[in-house]
């Protein structure tokens, strides 16, 4: 555009504060949305927010305009309306001028904190702020909230939304963010989980620095009284160890190292809208080839979830019909995310798909399709945990626009989430912190199985001779069930594949082998063809895994009746880290129509890392044995039970995933053996 949009006066945003005129609007695209986007394009780094979206419109970054979305250098969505930027018009424009903002002078513009933080203009604070630039005196400190912790937060609390460091907290204090300033979460304008700004290990503990007559000035050390020009140290009691302790660009804030201790986890995060942000990721992560595929990365006893919360094709229709679309038509993109480079044989992940016909009923929170190095699946209990958690924490109305719905029981600490997968609506329970905004970790999240049944026990399942393996000796057939839990599994104990030491001492490759070829063989059986048929949905009607059992060994937590272990082949003989959840209430199902299990008896399910660790067995119970299951594909009905699955997940890190032009190796993703 040129530089007259025709509008007046100047941004109400003092990182931008440039003439409203070279603001590009634009209306949002989303379907009955009439906000407007607002992007400054003044400079090709303006420093200010430049692209805005509003608050309202469930179908960002869809709905962004279209040439922005693959052709602009800069996109960035960030939550504002561009209403609430016009409200600051009658606010003094800031000086365009004003080049470096450590000039600003505090004024007494509305702060953005709530009233109870409201500090006077005067903190008392010396020196210039390392991070933001600006005069410390208009910094509010306040201590951490932390059990024995006596480290300092620190706020910028220039008016008009300072686009620099807002909060810091120190390494030591592991509660974080439960560690906040009392009011600031729920209150603040500035939404410490929206923005991800820096969090910076703070100053020495120290007395408040508001001046008080009367008293010996005290003699601090502070790093912003006396900085060096190019290298801010991170204020500690001790001497900073040079190649174990972070230290942070004064300019560029990026860490030249982090601590190694496992007890000192990084505290410093780079926050992608900065302008002082590393470059290169800030410009990959606001890359013009378009297509950027945004996922944060969790793992459930070692079993990762991939959460694609932006950047994967916008679907249509029913669930299971945006499912089969993702197969037909974007199949490469799933292959892209789960494949090599970016991903691997193993990789598991999640899809975010706001809008399902059971979202718009109101029975669920949200949508996802599950993703596997072969296609995708129907039911994940792994993912469900770990998805659990992710719903909870975050609060962008963009990926999650229900997520306001959800309510916390905050006697219990815990929220409901209901998520519609593939199989059907799944229960979930997700243990809160005190306030109700954030997972607890610390507790295993639970959910509810859509109605599992047992489809057929011991079936005899020839093994030719042609298909056999060494461990199976002169056998020529075997015994197996399969049962359902949301998919189908061939449950075979380990020693009727030959196995006799169990999954306690055994090969890996060999046991691969073998299931390998029995799986193939599966499918071929008339009567397994026919144990796979779903009473209500043919598109659950496949088999999805086999499952090894050994139910002689297992990890046991405390206060239940008994554990057993199972390795878990499923999609293209992709094996599971966890348990399988969803093989979890197939397992009970199972147990349940052999007479083995009873309502109210807990049992716990491990994998061999769990069994390796000694922690993280998913732990279950037959809450409902009287489930009715029918449709279209039966005449009889099926009885089904319903199972509580518990396990705990861990989140692992952040992925910006773009193909650079001419990239064709990584278009798609491969895997090693397909190139051979
Ligand atoms: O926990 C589960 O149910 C899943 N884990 C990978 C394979 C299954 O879908």
């Amino acid at each position: 555009m040129t530089h007259t949009s025709g509008r007046r006066g100047f941004c109400g945003l003092k990182v931008c504060s440039h003439a409203n005129g070279s603001h590009e609007i634009e209306e949002c695209r989303a379907k009955r949305c009439r906000i407007q986007w607002k992007r400054c394009n003044v400079a090709p780094d303006c420093a200010g927010v430049e692209l805005r979206i509003c608050k309202t419109c469930p179908n960002h970054p869809g709905a962004g305009p279209s040439h922005w979305e693959h052709g602009s250098n800069k996109i960035v969505a960030r939550n504002y309306m561009i209403e609430d930027l016009e409200d600051k018009k009658s606010r003094k424009p800031q000086k365009s001028t004003q080049s470096n903002p450590a000039d600003a002078k505090p004024t007494k513009s509305k702060s953005p904190l709530p009233k109870t933080e409201t500090m006077s203009t005067n903190s008392g604070l010396k020196g210039d702020c390392a991070t933001c630039r600006h005069v410390m005196n208009i910094h509010q400190k306040s201590k951490c909230a932390a059990r024995r912790c006596r480290f300092n937060w620190l706020r910028c609390t220039v008016p008009g939304d300072c686009n620099g460091v807002y909060y810091r907290v120190c390494k030591q204090c592991p509660n974080h963010p439960a560690a906040w300033p009392e009011g600031w979460e729920a209150t603040s304008n500035q939404d410490p989980d929206e923005n991800k700004e820096q969090l910076l290990d703070d100053e020495e503990p120290e007395p408040e620095k508001t001046p008080q007559k009367n008293k010996a000035p005290q003699k601090r050390s502070n790093t912003y009284e006396t900085p060096r020009p190019d290298v801010v140290r991170m204020n500690h009691p001790r001497k900073p160890h040079p190649s174990t302790d972070i230290q942070v660009d004064r300019h560029r804030q990026i860490p030249t190292a982090y601590k190694t201790k496992s007890d000192s986890r990084p505290s410093l995060q780079l926050c992608n809208h900065h302008p002082n942000t590393m470059d290169l990721a800030r410009q990959f992560e606001e890359s013009p080839s378009g297509e950027i595929i945004k996922c944060i990365d969790m793992h459930t006893t070692g079993e990762p979830t991939r959460i694609i919360y932006s950047g994967f094709p916008a679907l249509n229709g029913t669930l299971l019909e945006q499912r089969d679309q993702a197969k037909s038509q974007y199949d490469h993109i799933r292959k892209r995310i789960m494949l090599e480079p970016r991903g691997h044989y193993d990789m598991y992940g999640a899809i975010i798909i706001p809008e399902t016909e059971l979202v718009q009923s109101g029975e669920a929170h949200i949508g996802t399709l599950f993703t596997h190095n072969g296609g995708f699946s129907t039911m994940c209990g792994h993912a469900t945990i770990a998805l659990g958690r992710f719903l909870v924490d975050t609060h962008d109305l963009t990926t999650f626009p229900k997520r306001n719905e959800l309510k916390p029981d905050l006697v219990a600490r815990e929220v409901d989430v209901n998520i519609h997968a593939p199989c059907g609506l799944v229960r979930v329970v997700v243990p809160t912190t005190a306030d109700g905004r954030k997972s607890d970790p610390s507790r295993s999240v639970r959910f509810l199985s859509t109605p599992a049944y047992c489809a057929a026990t011991d079936l005899e399942i020839p093994i030719p001779r042609e298909l056999t393996w060494p461990e199976l000796g002169d056998r020529t057939s075997l015994r197996l069930d399969v049962s359902y839990g949301g998919a189908f599994y061939a449950l075979v104990d380990i020693r009727e594949l030959g196995f006799q030491t169990g999954l306690r001492e055994f090969s890996l490759e060999a046991v691969t082998v073998a299931v390998k070829r029995l799986k193939r063989h599966l499918v071929t059986l008339p009567h397994v063809i026919e144990a796979l048929q779903h009473p209500e949905e043919s598109r659950l009607s496949f088999l999805y895994s086999v499952m090894v059992v050994d139910h002689e060994i297992g990890s046991k937590p405390d206060g239940v009746d008994g554990a057993e272990t199972g390795l878990c082949f499923f999609a293209e003989d992709q094996i599971d880290r966890s348990p399988t959840g969803s093989c979890v209430a197939a397992r009970v199902a199972l147990a349940h129509a052999k007479g083995t299990r009873k309502q109210g008896q807990k049992w716990a399910y491990n994998s061999i890392v769990t069994n390796h660790f000694d922690t993280g067995a998913f732990v279950s119970s037959l809450v409902d044995e009287d489930v009715k299951i029918e449709g279209p594909n039966t005449k009889t009905g099926r009885n089904g039970v319903t199972v509580l699955v518990e396990g705990k997940a861990y989140y692992t890190g952040t992925m910006t995933f773009f193909v650079e032009q001419g990239d064709f190796t990584s278009e798609s993703g491969f895997t090693l053996n397909s190139c051979t």
